[in-house]
């Protein structure tokens, strides 16, 4: 059990395969983390977080999106974002030199707070994917906790961050490309958003074939969830009619280091 208190046993694991068109019944002897390294599956995660930490996650996000507005910062619309704001951690913010839309310090901590929980989580009960996914077994070896910690994580552009997405607001169509994301629902269907919502998934196939093709998944998970995935799975934040969706959200791979050889090839290993 890690130093954050919350208790693991009451996290429940959630395997959801991805149908394929071509429908070839995926019988596979391989681990977690292999299928979602294959774009096959989502993992969830239930009662990751307590309605208490969404509870403030959500009032943060919200309070310093309307204090980004009122100091006219509008999003910069991060790839296909389209919504009333993405907001990096203030971590997220440093990395890329530009503070713009960044969240206050107790939020960002909040948010790397519930990140490392689900590391540990992930090293302790899900080990094939800190092993295929991050490689936690090196050379050096290193926990997925201790690869956030020491900043051994390289994560998409002005991530971990908060998605704010008001009415008509979604992600469009895209593979984060990382080796894992981590997405976690915020807002409750029905109650916070009306009218769609949730994240619609594709086989992993290219992004024009997805296009041109309907999502075979879509989850919307109640908040406290927290929905793992690969790089190369498409997917899209679904827009809503009305009211406020948020998620939290990271992807993320263990920072390779090229490793050059007298006799000029070059090998990956991990510092
Ligand atoms: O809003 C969603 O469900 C998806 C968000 C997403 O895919 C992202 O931020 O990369
Ligand atoms: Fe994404």
């Amino acid at each position: 059990q890690p130093a954050d208190d919350h208790d693991f046993s009451r996290i429940s694991v959630e395997v959801t395969e991805i149908p394929a068109p071509d429908a070839s019944t995926t019988c596979s002897d391989l681990s977690l983390g292999e299928r979602i390294e294959k774009g096959e599956i989502i993992v969830q995660l239930s009662n990751a977080l307590e309605i208490s930490e969404v509870d403030y996650l959500v009032e943060s996000a919200l309070k310093a999106a309307d204090e980004q507005e009122e100091e006219g910062l509008t999003c910069p619309g991060d790839g296909g974002f389209q919504g009333r704001a993405r907001m990096p951690t203030l971590r997220a913010a440093q990395r890329e030199k530009c503070l713009h839309n960044a969240l206050p310090k107790a939020l960002s901590d909040k948010m790397e707070q519930a990140l490392v929980r689900i590391l540990a989580y992930i090293d302790l009960h899900l080990p094939s994917i800190a092993t295929t996914l991050l490689h936690t077994e090196g050379p050096p070896a290193r926990s997925a906790v201790d690869l956030f910690l020491k900043d051994l994580l390289d994560y998409n552009k002005r991530e971990p961050a908060i998605n704010v997405y008001t009415s008509g607001g979604h992600f469009g169509i895209h593979a984060d490309l990382k080796a894992l994301t981590l997405l976690f629902p915020l807002s409750t269907s029905g109650v916070d958003f009306e009218g769609g919502g949730g994240t619609a998934f594709w086989p992993p196939v290219s992004l024009e074939k997805a296009k041109e093709t309907d999502p075979t998944l879509v989850l919307v998970p109640p908040p406290g969830s927290v929905l793992l995935f690969g790089g190369v799975v498409p997917h899209k934040g679904l827009a809503i009619e009305k009211g406020t969706r948020l998620v939290f959200v990271a992807s993320f791979l263990r920072k390779p280091r090229l490793r050059r050889w007298p006799n000029g090839t070059y090998t990956r290993t991990y510092n």
